[in-house]
Parts: structure tokens; C-alpha cells; sequence
């Protein structure tokens, strides 16, 4: 990083990231079978996602004992009876995690997962965390990621972007960490790696004309609408196939310039996006060069409480092209 800034948070942010990658990483080796899909078992997501949680909250706590987290998940479902597997199987990750810290007792992993409670808004400093984004990738052993974020008055200042599945920028380690602190640039490094590991700046692509971009959207067309997206290719000329993967590894592609678009078009006019789905991505994105909207072309707003209120849908570009894309898209939306 070239800046003195945020050190504290950067530190904070890739040891809590790093740490929830090796819980996601064991549980997808040790619970994700053949038979996981097969069966619709959602059980080794669910233990992902309640240790990663943990983890992350306890790292924060450690080193910022006064921060708020808006994070998804709560342990009221772990703290039931009937749910005590489960509930043992978390526990057993956590610890492992953390051996080298403290010997977490159940009471205090049920704890930390519970501090992801608070409500976010315009005023003051909090994080926000998914744990796991992109559950359903995590289960088909496809892209997922560990997305944390710090919110200060209503801006997204820092990001941190742990994508395991992702390749690593270095032989050494796996998967991709993206860190990205405003005014500062974003990086990458591997996401777990031995010894010391350079942060490396990321760029967005430099292409001038839509029509030669990659494009990237979600697999799952109940979460941004495939037909509509086809037709915006369509008129901005590009040929390529859309890029489909899950999880905010879509904004770390953009970021690091492999794709130059990023669409999430809404498929319900109910539905109002998380602000964890979305903060540590549209950082890394911005902080590379590039620009993220929503599909009016107005700015995601992150102080409106635990959902982005103020917004519909998402286009992240490498910027140089924004206004062509939100042009193609607000006619096809429109038509
Ligand atoms: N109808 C909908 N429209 C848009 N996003 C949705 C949605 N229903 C669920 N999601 C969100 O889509 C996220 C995954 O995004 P993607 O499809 O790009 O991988 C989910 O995050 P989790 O997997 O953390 O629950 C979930 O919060
Ligand atoms: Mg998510
Ligand atoms: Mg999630
Ligand atoms: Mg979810």
C-alpha cells in the first residue's frame, strides 16, 4: 500500500479474511461430497458460513473492539436444540481457526457470529461481512467469496475480497485476496500464503468500446435476468459469451481487468440488494479505475441501513465505457 492510512484495518481485514478462508476451505474439503448436490444438502454451507461468520467477528473484535458488523448471518438458528450437530460442527471449526489464539468455548463462538447484528446507516463506522457470497457456488465447488468492508459515514473506505477458488497471483498459496482502501488503489495478493507476500496494484481493463468487452453476471438467472442481459450484448455489439460465475468474484474479475462489465439486472421489482453482496466489490472496482451504478446509472448508496434502499440492480465497468452500457441497458429495460 502506498499510503499510511488504514494500515490497522488492512492488517485486521487480511488476517480475518485469510483465517475464515482456511474454515471455508476445510469444510469444502471435508463436507462437500458427490452426494451434497445430489441430496440438496445445504448443511456444509451452513457450518461454512456460521464458523466463517465467527471468525471474522472475533478477528474484528480482537482488533477493533468498539466496531459495529453488519453481517448476514445470525446464531439463532445455531442456539436451537434441534440443531445441536450442527451447532457441535461450527464450534469444532472455529476452533481450529483460532488455536493459535484462544481456546473458544461455544458460548463465545454463538457470540461473535451474534455481533454481526448491527443495523448499518448514514452516521458513524461499521463493518459489513458475508461470510461466504455465493453459497450456491460454494456448494458446486465453484466460485464463492469472503467479502468484508468498512463503512464510515455512509462511504465504503476499505474492502477486503477473499476469493479461495480464485488462482492465486503467485506460486506460493491459493486462491486471490483483493484489498482496496479510497484514495489509495486497490491490490492483490495469494490468499493464503508462508511468509511474506507483496501487495501487487490492480487495474481495470483499458478497452475504449463496449463491443470489446467480456462481460460477467451471476449463474443463478433468479438473481439478475439472463434475457435482458443477451439483449444489452446485443446492442452494445458484443459477441464474446457472458462470463458466469458466482459470488462478488464477478467485481474482483472486473477489477483485475479480465472482464470490462459486470451486470445484475433485477429479476423481481421487490427484491432490494444486500449491502454485504456488494460493498468490498464495488471498492475493489472503483479503487482499480473503474465505475459501479446501479441500472439507472445512479451510485449505490451504503447508508440506508442493512439493504441498498435507494438503488436497483448493478453495472460495474472499467468506467472508460459506464455511460454506453447504462445507455444500452436503460433501453432494454425500458422497451
Ligand atoms: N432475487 C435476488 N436478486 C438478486 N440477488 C439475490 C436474490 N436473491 C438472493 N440474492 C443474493 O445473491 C447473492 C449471490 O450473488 P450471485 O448470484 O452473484 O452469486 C446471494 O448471496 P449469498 O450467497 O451470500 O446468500 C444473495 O444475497
Ligand atoms: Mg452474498
Ligand atoms: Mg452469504
Ligand atoms: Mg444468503
Amino acid at each position: 500500500m502506498t499510503t499510511h492510512e488504514r494500515t490497522a484495518e488492512l492488517a485486521a481485514a487480511i488476517e480475518a479474511v485469510s483465517r475464515a478462508a482456511q474454515v471455508t476451505q476445510a469444510v469444502q474439503r471435508e463436507l462437500v461430497t458427490a452426494d451434497t448436490l445430489t441430496k440438496k444438502d445445504r448443511s456444509p454451507v451452513t457450518v461454512a458460513d456460521f464458523a466463517s461468520q465467527a471468525v471474522v467477528c472475533e478477528t474484528l473484535q480482537r482488533h477493533f473492539a468498539n466496531d459495529p458488523v453488519v453481517g448476514e448471518e445470525d446464531a439463532a438458528e445455531l442456539r436451537d436444540e434441534a440443531n445441536e450437530p450442527l451447532r457441535a460442527s461450527v464450534v469444532e471449526h472455529v476452533q481450529r481457526a483460532l488455536a493459535d489464539i484462544a481456546p473458544a468455548t461455544e458460548a463465545q463462538v454463538l457470540s461473535w457470529i451474534d455481533r454481526g447484528h448491527a443495523e448499518g446507516g448514514a452516521k458513524g463506522r461499521f463493518w459489513t461481512l458475508d461470510p461466504i457470497d455465493g453459497t450456491k457456488g460454494f456448494l458446486r465447488g465453484e466460485q464463492y467469496a469472503i467479502a468484508l468492508a468498512l463503512i464510515e459515514d455512509g462511504e465504503i473506505v476499505f474492502g477486503a475480497l477473499g476469493c479461495p477458488n480464485l488462482p492465486s497471483p503467485a506460486d506460493e498459496g491459493e486462491g486471490l485476496l483483493i484489498v482496496a482502501s479510497r484514495g489509495d488503489g486497490t491490490w492483490m495478493t495469494p490468499l493464503i500464503f508462508e511468509g511474506e507476500s507483496e501487495l501487487q496494484p490492480v487495474h481495470v481493463s483499458d478497452i475504449a468500446a463496449a463491443a470489446d468487452a467480456n462481460f460477467c453476471e451471476s449463474v443463478e438467472s433468479g438473481h439478475s435476468d439472463q434475457d435482458q442481459s443477451v439483449q444489452i450484448a446485443k446492442k452494445l455489439g458484443i459477441t464474446a459469451e457472458p462470463v458466469r460465475m458466482d459470488s462478488q468474484a464477478k467485481y474482483a474479475t472486473v477489477a483485475g481487468g479480465s472482464a470490462a462489465i459486470y451486470l445484475r439486472l433485477p429479476t423481481r421489482p421487490g427484491y432490494r440488494e444486500k449491502i454485504w453482496d456488494h460493498a468490498a466489490g464495488v471498492i475493489a472496482v472503483e479503487e482499480a479505475g473503474g465505475k459501479v451504478t446501479d441500472v439507472a446509472g445512479k451510485p449505490l448508496e451504503f447508508g440506508h441501513g442493512r439493504q441498498l434502499e435507494a438503488n436497483r440492480g448493478v453495472i460495474a465497468t472499467n468506467g472508460r465505457i459506464h455511460d454506453a452500457v447504462v445507455a444500452a441497458v436503460r433501453d432494454v429495460l425500458e422497451s
